[in-house]
């Protein structure tokens, strides 16, 4: 699958957002190594700090799956503004906990497209070596 038809799957999740209190839409959709994709949409909650991100969704659905985290390749994230969408920290955390450090996060809005690898939206991400 290509980069585009990422993007475009993440345009599809986005129509499934449930988000009656921010209306601001996205749609996530994570790319495994074989082919397989799993895709996300913001939810929101009127207990607003249980509000979860497309980018979580579609990150755990990918997981709950099976799909192992050095077997994901790409992670799509898209809104209708014209400013590609910046993952919240919780996302780049959890991005950084489940996806490879050179896994592509594509990030993509009206007014086009933006890369980033996974360790560079999270430098110095805390993880499993800081407990030992
Ligand atoms: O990268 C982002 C940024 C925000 N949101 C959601 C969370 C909330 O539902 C709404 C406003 O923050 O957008 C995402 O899903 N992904
Ligand atoms: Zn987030």
């Amino acid at each position: 699958m290509s980069k585009e038809e990422l993007i475009t799957a993440a345009y599809a999740a986005l129509e499934n957002a449930y988000a009656p209190y921010s209306h601001f839409r996205v749609g996530a959709c994570v790319l495994a190594k074989d082919g397989r994709i799993f895709c996300g949409a913001n939810v929101e909650n009127a207990s607003y700090g249980l509000c979860c991100c497309a980018e979580r969704n579609a990150l755990f659905a990918a997981i709950a799956a099976g799909v192992r985290p050095k077997d994901i390749h790409a992670l799509a994230v898209v809104s209708e503004r014209e400013r590609p969408p910046a993952p919240c920290g919780a996302c780049r955390q959890v991005m950084s906990e489940l996806m490879p450090g050179d896994a592509l996060v594509l990030m993509a809005g009206s007014g086009g497209v933006k890369e980033m690898d996974v360790a560079s939206l999270l430098p110095g991400a805390f993880d499993k070596e800081d407990m030992q």
